[in-house]
């Protein structure tokens, strides 16, 4: 091919590549009103999930990075560490046997870089090199583990600011097992805030739980599943952005613009009295 030739072969690439990237820009740039937010319902949110693996080739070490950041960004959003009275930022990270808890291990790992004092509790460690990694790599950063979980829960209350709560996520299915029951029976009657990693644990998916635990913090990821709509604690943010814009399209997930380059952004969604399955929030 002649010199000129691929100087106008090239010229066109770039314009089609500038063309496609404004598209993207363009959708990110308009502003969405929350009220048209997608909740999603437990299997749709475990299809998105599956997808980003399969059809968009992240894997879950990615996700599960940026997933436990963003908790951790919303975390320090919300309670700054100077504003800690008890031990210079002492945190309890909560976390349970599946990815939700993958995401508290990381969660604390940022936290403890951003100057808090996690301790972990990871009662049920999955036989995987991902989860057996991150265990270490909190354990090298001179964190802390619980050995037991104790019954009395003023004594959490008295130790800690903050309990982060990564035990179960949207695959959570009720009622609790025997080995974790005990552990959400202190956590309801905990006296410090709580934060709740994608959906308060214990909660059913999609229709909560009345009389589950009571977050004050919640940060959805990807997007607020079913459940979120009868949050009403102080703090909702949304976390997890990773989601590509033909993902977002199919599943109509009509996600609110993130503000310049942050990985979070505040939830300020219209309260609503009644439960609606359909994953639309009018
Ligand atoms: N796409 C995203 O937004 C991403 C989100 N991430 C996080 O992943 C979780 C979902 O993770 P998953 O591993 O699918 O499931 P969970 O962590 O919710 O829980 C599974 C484990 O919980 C056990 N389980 C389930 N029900 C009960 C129960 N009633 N009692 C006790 N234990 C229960 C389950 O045990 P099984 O024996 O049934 O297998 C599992 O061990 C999502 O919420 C996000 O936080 C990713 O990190 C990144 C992508
Ligand atoms: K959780």
């Amino acid at each position: 091919m002649s010199r000129t030739l691929l100087r106008a072969a090239f010229r066109t690439q770039v314009i089609t590549h500038h063309l496609l990237n404004s598209r993207y820009q363009l959708t990110h740039n308009m502003a969405v009103e929350i009220g048209k937010l997608k909740f999603l319902g437990q299997e749709e949110a475990q299809k998105i999930d599956e997808e980003l693996f399969t059809e968009y080739a992240f894997s879950i070490d990615q996700l599960m990075e940026l997933a436990g950041y963003s908790s951790a960004v919303a975390i320090a959003k919300c309670y700054p560490l100077e504003n800690m009275k008890k031990d210079n930022g002492a945190l309890l990270v909560c976390c349970g046997p599946g990815n939700n808890g993958g995401d508290g291990l990381v969660c604390a790992r940022h936290l403890k870089l951003f100057g808090y004092k996690p301790t972990v509790f990871y009662p049920k460690v999955p036989n995987k090199p991902l989860f057996q990694n991150l265990r270490l790599q909190c354990e090298r950063m001179d964190m802390p583990f619980l050995s037991f979980f104790p019954s009395e829960a003023h004594l959490i209350t008295d130790s800690y600011n903050l309990v982060v709560d990564a035990l179960f996520g949207f695959s959570f299915k009720g009622p609790v097992r025997p080995e974790f029951a005990p552990i959400l029976e202190t956590l309801k009657k905990v006296e410090t805030p709580i934060c709740s990693i994608d959906v308060p644990s214990g909660w059913d998916v999609e229709n909560g739980d009345p009389d589950g635990l009571k977050p004050e913090l919640l940060i959805s990821l990807t997007a607020p599943k079913l459940c979120a709509k009868l949050f009403d604690g102080k703090f909702h943010y949304l976390g997890g952005r990773f989601v590509p814009r033909s993902l977002e399209q199919k599943y109509e997930l009509n996600l609110p613009p993130y503000p310049s380059s942050d990985c979070v952004v505040e939830l300020k969604q219209p309260k609503t009295a009644h439960l609606d399955n359909s994953g639309d929030n009018n």
